[in-house]
């Protein structure tokens, strides 16, 4: 076994159907009195229920969350809160919404309780991310991550089942390159490999039956555990290409992983043997790249990156970017595979082996 530093982060966890209605009791464990309920426009029901719930200890509704956070939002989101005299804010929806949560602890410190709608994984992490001018900058800070996160299945049950199997496949992704990180340790190699199975396992069902309270739980369990390996390890080339190409070339952030991820594999495939083995195993196949593509493929994801917004006189452009400030990686970045990987992913190709 190879030497390795674990950090265990503290997490509280309420899981299971109904676990929303111990809110209330969570702000009190927090000491908090009044929290401003954030959501997406089109989650704003969801949001107003939540309020609702809270009755006088919800400060109010705000329903600005867009992908990626804009500064503007997040500075809006923050005064909005000190306006309303909000202690505390619940943030209930995807990667967008949590992500907006975050920039207001970032920079107020305000406790946060994550209600998750998809499998994202945000909740889990200490990453946060915020859009100025253009440029989306990451970085990760303890005060980010939230106080509570309550994973309810009954919340994502309306989640269409077209995100559901790509935001899905953006929680493999996290415990697939998990598996080969340079900062990989035993214990988080357990939960990539068992989300990856969960995951496996629930997205055929959830296609299937995507109103099925005990697959919408499995579903949720498989992104907890990979979105704690996100949060713990570093991630590689295949996050790496995802950035580039959803930040410079705007393409959809939960269908971009779906699209890269076997061809990012595919990519380290022969420098991470070990890691493959764990993936395949997870997904009971021989090859970690094809089963990860026939996943999303048969479960009616998209596969080519032309499918999904990119154009091809971009991806030279696409690859240089790519090679900048490199994120670590088992394979050395070579420009000419990489630029190859970009063009089967635009293609859709399902890898060789
Ligand atoms: N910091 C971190 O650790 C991480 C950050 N992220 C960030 O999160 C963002 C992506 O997160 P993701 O969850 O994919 O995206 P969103 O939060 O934007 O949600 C994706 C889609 O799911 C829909 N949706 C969410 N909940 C429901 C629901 N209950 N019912 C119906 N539809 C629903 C949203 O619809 P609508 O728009 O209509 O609300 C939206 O179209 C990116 O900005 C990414 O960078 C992702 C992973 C980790
Ligand atoms: O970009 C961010 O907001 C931070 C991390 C991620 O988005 C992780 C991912 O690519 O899913």
């Amino acid at each position: 076994m190879k030497d390795f530093v674990y950090i265990g982060r503290p997490a509280r966890v309420l899981f299971g159907p109904g676990t929303l209605r111990q809110l209330a009791s969570e702000l009190d464990r927090l000491g908090v009195r009044k929290a401003l309920v954030l959501s997406t426009p089109e989650q704003r029901a969801s949001a107003e229920q939540v309020a609702g719930m809270l009755g006088e200890r919800a400060a109010g509704v705000f329903d600005r969350a867009v992908m990626h956070v804009p500064i503007e939002t997040a500075r809006e989101a923050r005064a909005h809160a000190v306006r309303l005299g909000a202690d505390c804010a619940v943030a209930v929806g995807g990667g967008s919404t949590v992500g907006l949560g975050k920039a207001i602890a970032l920079d107020s410190g305000l406790p946060i309780v994550a209600v998750p709608t998809t499998y994202a994984g945000s909740e889990m992490t200490t990453i946060y991310g915020i859009t100025e001018a253009g440029l989306k900058k990451t970085g990760r800070d303890d005060r980010v991550l939230p106080r509570t996160v309550i994973y309810d299945p009954e919340l994502t049950l309306g989640l269409p089942v077209g995100m559901s199997i790509t935001s899905g496949m953006n929680a493999i992704a996290h415990a697939a390159e998990g598996l080969y990180s340079t900062t990989s340790n035993p214990i988080i190699d357990l939960m990539a490999e068992e989300g990856i199975r969960a995951l496996g396992v629930a997205l055929p069902r959830l296609r299937a039956q995507p109103r099925d309270l005990e697959v919408r739980g499995n579903a949720l369990y498989g992104a907890w555990l990979c979105g704690t390996v996100l949060a713990s390890v570093e991630m590689a080339l295949h996050h790496k290409l995802c950035h580039t190409l959803g930040g410079s070339f705007n393409l959809p952030h939960a269908e971009t992983h779906t699209v890269v991820l076997p061809h990012a594999l595919a990519y380290n495939a022969k420098a991470a043997p070990e890691a493959m083995h764990r993936i395949a195993r997870a997904l009971e196949a021989k090859s970690a790249p094809q089963a990860v593509y026939d996943l999303a493929r048969d479960n009616g994801a998209p596969v080519a990156l032309r499918d999904i917004g990119m154009r091809a006189e971009d991806l030279d452009r696409a690859c240089d970017i790519a090679l900048q400030n490199q994120y670590p990686n088992p394979r050395p970045l070579e420009r000419a595979a990489l630029r190859q990987l970009l063009q089967d992913a635009y293609e859709g190709k399902r890898p060789s082996e």
